[in-house]
Protein backbone atom coordinates (compact mmCIF):
# COMPACT_ATOMS: atom_id res chain seq x y z
CA UNK A 1 0.00 0.00 0.00
CA UNK A 2 1.35 3.62 -0.91
CA UNK A 3 0.89 6.91 0.64
CA UNK A 4 2.08 10.36 0.23
CA UNK A 5 2.23 13.20 2.18
CA UNK A 6 2.89 16.99 1.98
CA UNK A 7 5.01 18.61 4.35
CA UNK A 8 7.51 21.32 5.36
CA UNK A 9 11.13 20.08 7.53
CA UNK A 10 10.44 21.40 10.76
CA UNK A 11 10.16 21.19 14.35
CA UNK A 12 6.62 18.90 15.32
CA UNK A 13 6.88 18.14 18.68
CA UNK A 14 4.86 15.52 20.84
CA UNK A 15 3.81 14.31 17.31
CA UNK A 16 4.26 11.23 14.88
CA UNK A 17 7.24 12.21 12.50
CA UNK A 18 5.84 11.68 9.43
CA UNK A 19 6.90 14.95 7.45
CA UNK A 20 9.99 15.59 6.06
CA UNK A 21 10.18 17.81 3.36
CA UNK A 22 8.65 20.08 0.91
CA UNK A 23 8.69 17.04 -1.44
CA UNK A 24 5.88 14.95 -1.42
CA UNK A 25 7.10 10.95 -0.35
CA UNK A 26 5.49 8.19 -1.15
CA UNK A 27 6.16 5.18 1.16
CA UNK A 28 5.16 1.46 1.66
CA UNK A 29 2.84 1.64 4.90
CA UNK A 30 4.74 -1.71 5.90
CA UNK A 31 7.90 0.15 6.35
CA UNK A 32 6.86 3.48 7.62
CA UNK A 33 8.28 2.47 11.37
CA UNK A 34 6.61 5.10 14.18
CA UNK A 35 8.74 7.32 15.52
CA UNK A 36 7.81 10.33 18.00
CA UNK A 37 9.52 13.46 17.81
CA UNK A 38 10.85 14.34 21.48
CA UNK A 39 13.17 18.03 20.72
CA UNK A 40 13.76 19.76 17.69
CA UNK A 41 16.08 22.62 17.43
CA UNK A 42 17.61 24.48 14.37
CA UNK A 43 21.02 24.56 13.93
CA UNK A 44 23.26 25.67 11.15
CA UNK A 45 20.19 25.92 8.84
CA UNK A 46 19.06 22.35 9.71
CA UNK A 47 17.55 20.90 12.78
CA UNK A 48 19.11 18.37 15.92
CA UNK A 49 16.20 16.64 16.92
CA UNK A 50 15.98 14.03 19.36
CA UNK A 51 13.21 11.05 18.70
CA UNK A 52 12.01 8.00 20.69
CA UNK A 53 10.20 4.88 19.22
CA UNK A 54 9.33 1.19 20.24
CA UNK A 55 12.52 -1.24 19.42
CA UNK A 56 11.76 -4.53 18.40
CA UNK A 57 15.29 -6.04 18.57
CA UNK A 58 15.73 -4.80 22.10
CA UNK A 59 12.01 -4.90 23.13
CA UNK A 60 11.36 -1.19 25.00
CA UNK A 61 11.81 1.95 24.34
CA UNK A 62 14.50 3.47 22.88
CA UNK A 63 16.26 7.33 22.20
CA UNK A 64 18.05 8.36 19.41
CA UNK A 65 19.28 11.87 17.96
CA UNK A 66 19.47 12.93 14.43
CA UNK A 67 21.06 16.05 12.84
CA UNK A 68 19.10 16.68 9.70
CA UNK A 69 21.32 19.21 7.07
CA UNK A 70 19.19 21.76 5.25
CA UNK A 71 20.19 19.83 1.94
CA UNK A 72 17.70 16.92 3.48
CA UNK A 73 14.80 19.07 2.52
CA UNK A 74 14.92 18.94 -1.44
CA UNK A 75 17.09 15.72 -1.83
CA UNK A 76 18.61 12.60 -0.31
CA UNK A 77 21.36 12.57 1.75
CA UNK A 78 23.82 10.20 3.02
CA UNK A 79 23.59 8.77 6.55
CA UNK A 80 26.87 8.85 9.53
CA UNK A 81 26.17 7.09 12.58
CA UNK A 82 27.50 7.47 16.11
CA UNK A 83 28.08 5.26 18.74
CA UNK A 84 28.87 6.42 21.78
CA UNK A 85 30.94 5.40 25.10
CA UNK A 86 29.91 3.65 28.74
CA UNK A 87 27.16 5.98 30.69
CA UNK A 88 26.20 7.86 27.41
CA UNK A 89 23.07 8.56 26.08
CA UNK A 90 21.87 9.78 22.68
CA UNK A 91 22.56 13.18 24.57
CA UNK A 92 26.24 13.15 24.89
CA UNK A 93 27.32 13.22 21.32
CA UNK A 94 24.35 15.74 20.37
CA UNK A 95 25.66 18.21 22.94
CA UNK A 96 29.22 17.85 23.21
CA UNK A 97 31.14 16.51 20.03
CA UNK A 98 30.14 19.65 18.16
CA UNK A 99 29.75 17.86 14.82
CA UNK A 100 26.49 19.82 13.93
CA UNK A 101 28.04 22.91 11.64
CA UNK A 102 30.53 19.78 10.07
CA UNK A 103 27.54 17.91 9.17
CA UNK A 104 25.59 20.72 7.90
CA UNK A 105 28.55 21.79 5.67
CA UNK A 106 29.08 18.14 4.16
CA UNK A 107 25.53 17.64 3.77
CA UNK A 108 25.13 14.79 6.15
CA UNK A 109 22.36 13.30 7.96
CA UNK A 110 24.15 12.12 11.84
CA UNK A 111 22.45 9.69 13.87
CA UNK A 112 23.19 9.22 17.38
CA UNK A 113 21.70 6.29 19.30
CA UNK A 114 21.16 5.61 23.16
CA UNK A 115 23.95 2.91 24.35
CA UNK A 116 21.66 -0.10 25.36
CA UNK A 117 18.11 -1.06 26.29
CA UNK A 118 16.38 1.11 28.82
CA UNK A 119 14.23 0.19 31.83
CA UNK A 120 13.89 -3.40 31.18
CA UNK A 121 13.69 -5.00 34.37
CA UNK A 122 16.62 -7.05 34.62
CA UNK A 123 17.70 -7.76 38.13
CA UNK A 124 21.31 -5.81 38.57
CA UNK A 125 20.65 -3.72 35.27
CA UNK A 126 21.44 -0.18 36.92
CA UNK A 127 24.31 -1.86 38.94
CA UNK A 128 27.37 -0.59 37.06
CA UNK A 129 28.60 1.90 34.79
CA UNK A 130 30.47 -0.48 32.81
CA UNK A 131 27.57 -3.32 32.32
CA UNK A 132 23.87 -3.90 31.97
CA UNK A 133 22.22 -0.21 31.46
CA UNK A 134 24.77 2.44 29.24
CA UNK A 135 27.02 -0.21 28.28
CA UNK A 136 25.27 -2.53 25.98
CA UNK A 137 28.25 -3.08 24.25
CA UNK A 138 27.12 -3.47 20.93
CA UNK A 139 26.93 -7.44 20.97
CA UNK A 140 23.40 -9.44 20.19
CA UNK A 141 23.95 -11.06 24.34
CA UNK A 142 23.27 -14.81 24.14
CA UNK A 143 23.04 -15.38 28.15
CA UNK A 144 19.47 -16.10 29.39
CA UNK A 145 19.00 -12.98 31.39
CA UNK A 146 20.19 -10.52 28.31
CA UNK A 147 19.11 -11.91 25.55
CA UNK A 148 15.66 -11.01 24.73
CA UNK A 149 16.69 -7.20 25.15
CA UNK A 150 20.75 -6.63 24.79
CA UNK A 151 20.46 -6.94 20.99
CA UNK A 152 22.62 -4.00 20.51
CA UNK A 153 24.66 -5.34 17.66
CA UNK A 154 21.06 -6.19 15.55
CA UNK A 155 19.94 -2.99 16.51
CA UNK A 156 22.15 -0.44 14.86
CA UNK A 157 23.26 -2.67 11.96
CA UNK A 158 19.33 -3.48 11.31
CA UNK A 159 16.71 -1.91 12.90
CA UNK A 160 17.79 1.55 13.07
CA UNK A 161 19.28 2.09 9.10
CA UNK A 162 15.44 0.74 8.61
CA UNK A 163 14.02 3.37 10.68
CA UNK A 164 15.85 5.95 9.70
CA UNK A 165 15.60 5.05 5.74
CA UNK A 166 12.09 4.67 6.62
CA UNK A 167 11.72 8.10 7.88
CA UNK A 168 14.17 10.45 6.58
CA UNK A 169 15.43 11.71 3.36
CA UNK A 170 18.30 9.41 2.93
CA UNK A 171 20.49 7.84 0.44
CA UNK A 172 20.11 3.97 2.11
CA UNK A 173 23.73 2.72 0.59
CA UNK A 174 25.55 5.40 1.67
CA UNK A 175 26.57 5.07 5.34
CA UNK A 176 29.25 5.13 7.39
CA UNK A 177 29.39 4.53 10.84
CA UNK A 178 32.33 6.43 14.05
CA UNK A 179 32.34 6.30 17.12
CA UNK A 180 34.12 6.57 20.99
CA UNK A 181 35.37 4.05 23.66
CA UNK A 182 33.34 1.47 23.76
CA UNK A 183 31.10 2.99 20.50
CA UNK A 184 34.99 3.58 18.89
CA UNK A 185 34.64 -0.45 18.68
CA UNK A 186 31.30 -1.17 18.55
CA UNK A 187 31.64 0.76 14.87
CA UNK A 188 34.74 -1.21 13.95
CA UNK A 189 32.88 -4.33 14.72
CA UNK A 190 29.97 -3.42 12.73
CA UNK A 191 31.90 -2.58 9.60
CA UNK A 192 34.13 -5.46 9.94
CA UNK A 193 31.35 -8.26 10.44
CA UNK A 194 29.42 -6.29 7.73
CA UNK A 195 31.96 -5.56 4.24
CA UNK A 196 30.63 -3.48 2.26
CA UNK A 197 27.51 -2.07 4.15
CA UNK A 198 29.50 0.76 5.41
CA UNK A 199 31.74 3.55 3.16
CA UNK A 200 34.37 4.50 6.63
CA UNK A 201 34.60 3.59 10.05
CA UNK A 202 36.00 5.61 12.36
CA UNK A 203 36.73 5.50 16.05
CA UNK A 204 38.29 7.93 18.88
CA UNK A 205 39.99 5.83 21.92
CA UNK A 206 38.15 2.44 20.51
CA UNK A 207 38.49 -0.03 22.96
CA UNK A 208 40.56 -1.99 20.38
CA UNK A 209 40.53 -5.46 21.51
CA UNK A 210 37.87 -5.97 24.48
CA UNK A 211 38.78 -9.86 24.97
CA UNK A 212 42.15 -8.54 26.35
CA UNK A 213 40.78 -5.89 28.21
CA UNK A 214 39.28 -5.14 31.40
CA UNK A 215 36.24 -3.39 30.70
CA UNK A 216 35.57 -6.07 27.57
CA UNK A 217 36.25 -9.13 29.65
CA UNK A 218 33.56 -7.88 32.03
CA UNK A 219 31.09 -7.52 29.16
CA UNK A 220 32.27 -10.12 26.94
CA UNK A 221 31.37 -12.69 30.19
CA UNK A 222 28.36 -11.19 31.24
CA UNK A 223 26.31 -10.95 27.81
CA UNK A 224 27.90 -14.24 25.79
CA UNK A 225 29.48 -16.01 28.39
CA UNK A 226 32.29 -18.34 29.85
CA UNK A 227 32.49 -19.67 26.49
CA UNK A 228 35.98 -16.90 24.83
CA UNK A 229 35.66 -18.46 21.57
CA UNK A 230 32.32 -17.00 21.02
CA UNK A 231 34.00 -13.30 22.21
CA UNK A 232 36.04 -13.38 19.20
CA UNK A 233 33.30 -12.92 16.88
CA UNK A 234 32.90 -9.53 18.40
CA UNK A 235 36.40 -8.36 19.15
CA UNK A 236 37.53 -5.67 16.15
CA UNK A 237 41.18 -6.83 16.61
CA UNK A 238 40.50 -10.43 15.79
CA UNK A 239 37.73 -9.66 12.96
CA UNK A 240 40.49 -7.53 11.49
CA UNK A 241 42.64 -10.19 10.94
CA UNK A 242 40.22 -12.41 8.98
CA UNK A 243 38.08 -9.56 7.59
CA UNK A 244 37.83 -10.10 3.24
CA UNK A 245 36.11 -7.47 1.74
CA UNK A 246 36.07 -3.87 0.16
CA UNK A 247 38.19 -1.44 2.22
CA UNK A 248 37.50 -0.32 5.28
CA UNK A 249 38.94 2.98 5.40
CA UNK A 250 39.72 3.11 9.06
CA UNK A 251 40.89 6.17 11.15
CA UNK A 252 41.36 5.82 14.81
CA UNK A 253 42.50 9.10 17.01
CA UNK A 254 44.08 7.95 20.72
CA UNK A 255 45.06 11.01 23.35
CA UNK A 256 48.18 10.17 24.55
CA UNK A 257 47.29 10.97 28.00
CA UNK A 258 44.35 8.99 28.21
CA UNK A 259 43.71 7.45 31.49
CA UNK A 260 42.32 4.50 30.02
CA UNK A 261 44.73 3.86 27.34
CA UNK A 262 47.88 4.14 29.83
CA UNK A 263 45.62 1.79 32.10
CA UNK A 264 45.65 -1.01 29.12
CA UNK A 265 41.67 -0.91 28.08
CA UNK A 266 42.23 0.16 24.90
CA UNK A 267 45.55 -1.38 23.31
CA UNK A 268 44.87 0.72 19.94
CA UNK A 269 48.43 -1.38 19.10
CA UNK A 270 46.82 -4.75 19.22
CA UNK A 271 44.17 -3.59 16.75
CA UNK A 272 47.16 -2.03 14.27
CA UNK A 273 48.79 -5.80 14.35
CA UNK A 274 45.32 -7.29 13.59
CA UNK A 275 45.16 -5.23 10.26
CA UNK A 276 49.10 -5.54 9.72
CA UNK A 277 48.82 -9.20 9.61
CA UNK A 278 45.71 -9.07 7.25
CA UNK A 279 47.17 -6.11 5.28
CA UNK A 280 43.82 -4.07 6.25
CA UNK A 281 45.03 -0.18 5.79
CA UNK A 282 44.36 1.43 9.40
CA UNK A 283 45.33 4.93 10.15
CA UNK A 284 46.34 5.02 13.92
CA UNK A 285 47.10 9.10 15.66
CA UNK A 286 48.29 9.30 18.94
CA UNK A 287 47.42 12.56 19.61
CA UNK A 288 49.77 13.99 22.07
CA UNK A 289 48.29 15.58 25.50
CA UNK A 290 44.54 14.43 24.82
CA UNK A 291 42.15 12.38 27.73
CA UNK A 292 39.39 10.15 26.86
CA UNK A 293 36.54 12.82 27.05
CA UNK A 294 34.36 14.56 24.87
CA UNK A 295 36.97 17.73 24.42
CA UNK A 296 39.11 15.32 22.91
CA UNK A 297 36.33 14.52 20.50
CA UNK A 298 35.56 18.18 19.48
CA UNK A 299 39.54 19.03 18.89
CA UNK A 300 38.95 16.19 16.14
CA UNK A 301 35.47 15.71 15.22
CA UNK A 302 35.49 17.72 11.74
CA UNK A 303 38.57 15.70 10.55
CA UNK A 304 36.49 12.03 11.17
CA UNK A 305 33.79 14.23 9.28
CA UNK A 306 35.88 14.85 6.40
CA UNK A 307 37.20 11.72 6.62
CA UNK A 308 33.74 9.85 6.00
CA UNK A 309 32.90 12.79 3.37
CA UNK A 310 35.65 11.63 0.99
CA UNK A 311 33.57 8.56 0.81
CA UNK A 312 30.23 8.87 1.01
CA UNK A 313 29.74 12.74 -0.76
CA UNK A 314 31.36 11.71 -3.89
N1 LIG B 1 32.45 6.73 35.00
C1 LIG B 1 33.55 6.00 34.51
C2 LIG B 1 33.99 6.37 33.11
C3 LIG B 1 32.89 6.71 32.18
C4 LIG B 1 33.41 7.35 30.91
O1 LIG B 1 34.48 7.93 30.86
N2 LIG B 1 32.64 7.22 29.87
C5 LIG B 1 33.06 7.73 28.60
C6 LIG B 1 33.13 6.60 27.64
S1 LIG B 1 34.26 5.38 28.25
C7 LIG B 1 34.17 4.07 27.17
O2 LIG B 1 33.23 3.67 26.60
C8 LIG B 1 32.08 8.79 28.16
O3 LIG B 1 31.90 9.02 26.97
N3 LIG B 1 31.45 9.46 29.12
C9 LIG B 1 30.43 10.45 28.84
C10 LIG B 1 30.93 11.87 28.72
O4 LIG B 1 30.08 12.73 28.37
O5 LIG B 1 32.12 12.14 28.92
C11 LIG B 1 34.73 6.18 35.40
O6 LIG B 1 34.68 7.12 36.19
O7 LIG B 1 35.71 5.45 35.28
Amino acid sequence: MLFGRLGVQSCKLGNNYKFLSQKVFYRSARKMAKITEESCNKMFKGFQKVFSHESSELKCTMKFGVFIPSEAEDKKVPVLYWLSGLTCTEQNFVTKAGAQRVAAEKGLIIVAPDTSPRNVNIEGEDESYDFGSGAGFYVDATEEKWKTNYRMYSYVTKELPEIINSNFNTIPDKMSIFGHSMGGHGALICAMKNPGKYQSVSAFAPISNPVKAPWGIKAFGGYLGSDQSKWLEYDATELAKKYNGPPLNILVDQGSADNFYIQGQLLPDNLVAGCAANNVPIVLRIQDGYDHSYFFIATFVEEHINHHAKYLCQ
